[in-house]
């Protein structure tokens, strides 16, 4: 029988309710986490990475019950230990557990911030501070208290006298170590670590790692890892989960993820690593634009208003730079963010005249979208063209009512199932259903 994992994330959700108006009420949802699946396995690292604003730390302070979860369970295996009450656990669903049990798993499940600062009372010393984890779960000596958390100052690299200094006297490292101490003060079976390095310089980044990763085998932790940064994820995770805008999309052991990705969010993610040897650098795949608002998600696959293999509708067969070009022109369109009349007035300035050709300003917009040249589908161009026609005419509900139905994405129109690929390794993105429907129909054929 293979062990359970330590921890299972199952299809957790957590959405902000967005309240207006005189009554407060509800109308709508940030939906920073969406149904996200994920198992931390005994002793093993899973880095979850993704930019700014993808619903990381979300997702890391719904699982240990910081936030409450909307839906979804999370599956703790390890026993609650001692500090419970001795009774059988009711549940193994954290997102069931009472008053009691919750106390009992946050002494398992510990998290580490990138400012530890925010952990520490600035009024009282480090050691009293890492120590009253150790009275809120019921040891009273005071003495013992001291000798314990004095051997973890030792042990994440620190002198024994520090115990009694106060949190300012400590550099951004030092205070990482700290943190450290403080999160395995109550010998956790997990650490779940938001960040960690993020704030620090890159010598002492890697003193933090190497230490963790000691502390890890040594203590036998299972980690969440949480970063932005892919070297750093590359660095120290066995299994890696991509997010973006409240959803993994591609999840898989580490070495595979980054020889093989196959999604093209991890894709980009992966260009923007800096490479020592300029040789070795693949192109750079630039991300535009920041992650979309989680309370209006894109429809269809959420990455798709950013993907560079954004893929086109059966009939259109354009330049792949085109395309992206003709989707962003289309969002432009249908939420209103081109002002023809600012567009004029620009033209008119620059040509010292008050009549502005329809022509010309048509020929702006194609600049503007960088789409001067005809698109090689006769019929696009022809609508692309009416699109254009419409708004040089001050008619963008006209505009708008053609676009609602022109250059829409397949991958716009529903949202991609999850992919299993060799080697544990799974993605969601329409290329591979569509190579899959590909495949099947050469079978078919055979
Ligand atoms: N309390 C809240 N109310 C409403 N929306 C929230 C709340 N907390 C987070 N969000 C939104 O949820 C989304 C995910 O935020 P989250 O902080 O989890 O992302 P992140 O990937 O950890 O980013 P960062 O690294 O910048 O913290 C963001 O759009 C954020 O604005």
């Amino acid at each position: 029988m293979t062990e359970q994992p330590l921890l299972s994330v199952k299809n957790l959700k957590k959405h902000y309710p967005i309240r207006k108006g005189f009554f407060n009420r509800q109308v709508g949802a940030a939906r920073a986490v969406d149904g996200i699946s994920f198992d931390i396995r005994r002793g093993e690292t899973v880095g979850l990475v993704g930019e700014s604003g993808c619903g990381k730390s979300t997702a890391a302070r719904s699982i240990i019950r910081l936030e409450e979860p909307t839906d979804g369970e999370v599956i703790y295996n390890g026993s609650l230990g001692a500090g419970h009450d001795g009774s059988a656990s009711r549940t193994t669903d954290v997102t069931e557990f009472d008053r009691g049990e919750l106390k009992s798993f946050r002494r398992k499940a510990q998290m580490i911030f990138q400012d530890p600062s925010s952990s520490f009372d600035p009024r009282m010393p480090v050691g009293d501070a890492i120590g009253e984890m150790l009275q809120v779960h019921g040891m009273a000596d005071r003495e013992r208290r001291r000798r314990i958390v004095e051997n973890l100052i030792d042990r994440v690299g620190l002198e024994r006298d520090d115990y009694d200094r106060y949190p300012h006297e400590f550099s951004g490292g030092q205070k990482q170590r700290l943190g450290l101490a403080r999160a395995l003060v109550l010998n956790p079976d997990l650490i779940i670590a938001d960040e960690p390095v993020s704030a620090l310089d890159v010598s002492i980044k890697a003193e933090i790692l190497s230490l963790l990763d000691e502390l890890q085998t040594e203590f036998d932790l299972s980690l969440l890892f949480i970063s932005h940064d892919m070297s750093v994820i590359q660095e120290v995770s066995d299994r890696v989960a991509v997010m973006y805008l409240g959803e993994i999309v591609e999840l898989g052991p580490t070495e595979t993820v980054f020889e093989n990705p196959q999604h093209p969010y991890t894709e980009a993610l992966l260009s923007s690593i800096p490479q020592p040897d300029p040789r070795a650098a693949m192109d750079k795949i630039e991300l535009h634009g920041t992650v979309p608002d989680p309370s209006n998600p894109p429809s269809g696959c959420r990455f798709h208003t950013r993907c560079h293999r954004v893929l086109q509708p059966a009939d259109l067969d354009l330049e792949q730079s085109s395309w992206r070009n003709l989707i962003t022109f289309r969002e432009q369109v249908l939420s209103d963010a081109i002002d023809i009349e600012t567009v004029r007035k620009q033209l008119a300035a620059e040509g010292e005249t008050e009549a502005v050709a329809d022509a010309d300003l048509k020929a702006r917009l194609r600049t503007e979208f960088d789409l001067d040249a005809p698109l090689a589908s006769e019929r696009a161009e022809e609508q692309f063209e009416t699109v254009l026609s419409h708004l040089v005419s001050e008619e963008p509900e006209a505009a708008r009512e053609l676009l609602e139905t022109t250059f829409i994405s397949p991958c716009a129109k529903k949202q991609p199932a999850t992919t299993e690929h060799a080697g544990d390794h799974q993605s969601a993105c329409h290329l591979h259903e569509e190579r899959d429907a590909a495949t099947e129909s050469t079978e078919l054929l055979q």
